[in-house]
């Protein structure tokens, strides 16, 4: 069967479209006015975003993208509270796509009791609501997608309160360049035959274990991760370099064919050149205990760029696992089911 009529039989809610408009939604979030008037940006000491799953990564992925620019200390928080050092020097941004995650909605109340500088990144719910009644700037995200599917919006919506709040120079020229090459990359991958649908297939039946580099790449491996497990429904799991290789290396002793994993490699070449020669010796112990690797790199000049690039990459191969997997890119049922009993 073509890809092309499994997609229409399986994809519920058009993700294809939306992974193919991804673009857009950098469009319309760098695009957006923000008024951010009520912070006062000189009491700023450090900064904290609090999310969960798509809503932290885009956090995750800031450190990466502006490994070399953010002058503040900065942390990801995913969970109910903050950490006891928050207070009125901190800015929180409390980022939820729906609104409605429920440890996000904890913690900006605890940021409010914390008396925090905070922002607001969401389409509505509880989160806009709180915001409201606390006189809180709101930065309203495009409605209508799975809040995975949304991580555009809710990245260069961070990225722009960055920005806005001159936390970091100017990011223009750069998110134009993005916007252009997703636009050129969502035509090819979108093709009947295309290099992320090969990918998808060399993946069926194998359990990725993603391995990427600390506070370089290590947010595209966890967005990888969890693409592979809400998009295609399968295990994955990652790790980064220096770190795997003072104790993951081990497990490979006892590795056997029989489990099937497949490791890929985020590879780049702003590594240091001791990162290089790790991954190429762990690689080939890898190799010799019998299992397979792919490499994964992109092409593009500029670091940032690169980074979008690989994160456009994993969500079109973890949605063509799915289609040839058979299951929906859409539907979470385990997610729900504990949502509902919690
Ligand atoms: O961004 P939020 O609406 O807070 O959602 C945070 C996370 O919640 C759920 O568990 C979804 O399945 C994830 O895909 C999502 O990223």
């Amino acid at each position: 069967m073509k890809i092309s009529e499994m997609i229409k039989s399986v994809d519920s809610q058009n993700q294809f479209e939306v992974l193919k408009n991804t673009y857009q939604q950098i469009e319309y979030s760098w695009n957006l006015k923000l008024n951010l008037s009520q912070i006062d940006t000189s009491k700023i000491k450090n900064v904290i975003v609090t999310g969960l799953g798509g809503s932290a990564i885009g956090g995750d992925l800031l450190i990466n993208f502006l490994r070399d620019e953010i002058k503040y200390p900065y942390q990801v928080n995913r969970n109910y509270n903050l950490p006891k050092y928050a207070n009125e020097n901190t800015l929180v941004i409390a980022s939820s796509y729906s609104g409605n995650t429920e440890e996000t909605v904890s913690a900006l109340n605890d940021a409010i009791k914390k008396k925090c500088q905070v922002v607001c990144i969401t389409t509505g719910g509880k989160i806009e609501n709180l915001a409201n009644q606390n006189s809180i700037p709101v930065v309203k995200l495009l409605k209508g997608f799975q809040p995975r599917y949304a991580l555009y919006l809710n990245f260069f919506a961070l990225l722009k309160i960055f920005e806005s709040l001159i936390l970091i120079d100017k990011q223009e020229k750069i998110v134009q360049e993005i916007i252009l090459l997703l636009k050129q990359k969502s035509e090819i991958y979108s093709k009947e035959k295309n290099e992320t649908l090969n990918l998808a297939e060399s993946l069926l039946g194998h359990t990725p274990i993603i391995y990427a580099v600390s506070d370089i790449t290590s947010a595209v491996a966890c967005r990888f991760k969890g693409q592979f497990n809400e998009n295609s429904k399968v295990h994955a799991f990652y790790n980064f370099y220096p770190e795997l290789d003072h104790n993951e290396i081990v497990g490979w002793e006892s590795y056997r064919s029989i489990m099937n994993f497949k490791v890929i490699n985020l590879l780049d070449e702003t590594y240091n050149e001791q990162i290089k020669k790790r991954f190429e010796i762990t690689s080939k112990l890898i190799k010799n205990s019998g299992a397979e690797i792919i490499n994964l790199n992109s092409s593009e000049k500029n670091f940032k760029v690169r980074l979008i690039d690989l994160i456009y990459l994993g969500d079109w191969i973890t949605y063509y696992l799915a289609i040839l997997r058979n299951v929906d890119p859409t539907e979470i049922d385990n997610i729900n089911f504990l949502k509902d009993n919690l």
